[in-house]
């Protein structure tokens, strides 16, 4: 099932130092599935991503939801409980613990009076469960290794219980193995919870290990979607990321330095 569809979107910036950052786009992520946005600095990935969470309008076409309604149409408080979103930025909630900072995933569903139901609270160490961090809840968020608050964060955003998820670069601050265990935990994510997940990444040979689809998005502003295994034996991958002597083994997925010349 479709969870996001680009149709003929257009991405970038207005005014005096407006810019068309990715023109033309038609792309869809299906529910429970992992799709991964690849592409060289600057492409336009978190452009995209802020387009695609209704962070910011696009210059023209939709970005729409399952059910048809386009993002940058939805209310606020629509879409917070339908669209969440996990950034690169430094999070620092002061002193609450893990599972206050996932119970703010619930805010979008509060009563006036604030307070977290039952169901918040259920729905909180679910999501906490969900992420494999059940035994961090009582810890105070700020003593977490980078690895701990990245899986409380994705936490807070599955309290929100959406239908997208989407993750700028997610695994930015994680060692090699925290990536890997990341990056197999939103495919799992994406399946069990029946949402569709879209991250950005620069962890290449991971994504084209781990991801269901990936979007390539393009230095011309052009972008190219299919399965790992498509784009790497298409040469689409080779294409954007060949350097020198470094050039991508598509039977490997991995890159290689070429030894020949
Ligand atoms: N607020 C802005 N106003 C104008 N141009 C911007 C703005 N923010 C980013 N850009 C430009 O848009 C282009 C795409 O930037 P973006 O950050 O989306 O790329 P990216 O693929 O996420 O890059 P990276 O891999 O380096 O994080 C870049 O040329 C950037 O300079």
């Amino acid at each position: 099932m479709t969870g996001l569809e680009l149709h003929r979107l257009t991405v970038g910036y207005r005014g005096r130092r407006g810019r068309t950052v990715a023109s033309d786009l038609s792309a869809v992520a299906e529910t429970g599935r992992l799709t991964s946005l690849i592409g060289p600095n600057g492409a336009g990935k978190s452009t995209l991503l802020r387009t695609v969470c209704g962070l910011q309008p696009p210059l023209s076409g939709t970005a729409t939801l399952a059910d048809g309604t386009d993002v940058s149409s939805m209310k606020a408080a629509e879409l917070a409980r339908r669209v969440a979103v996990v950034t690169t930025d430094t999070v620092e909630p002061g002193r609450l613990t893990a599972r206050e900072v996932a119970a703010l995933g619930r805010t979008p569903y509060l009563s006036p009076t604030g307070r977290l139901s039952d169901v918040d609270r259920r729905r909180t160490d679910d999501a906490l469960a969900a992420v494999r961090a059940k035994h961090l809840a009582d810890r105070q968020f700020h003593d977490l290794s980078d690895g701990e608050r990245q899986r409380v964060l994705a936490a807070r955003a599955l309290a929100q219980e959406p239908e997208l998820l989407v993750l700028d670069e997610p695994t930015s601050h994680l060692d090699a193995p925290s990536r890997v265990e990341f990056l197999d935990l939103l495919a799992t994510l994406a399946r069990e919870q029946g949402i569709a997940v879209l991250m950005s990444s620069h962890e290449l040979e991971l994504v084209m290990r781990l991801s269901d689809e990936v979007w390539l998005l393009r230095t011309d502003g052009t972008m190219i979607t299919g399965t790992p295994g498509e784009l790497a034996d298409d040469g689409s991958v080779s294409a954007a990321f060949d350097r020198g002597r470094l050039r991508f083994d598509a039977d490997r997925l991995a890159f290689v330095i070429d030894t020949r010349s």
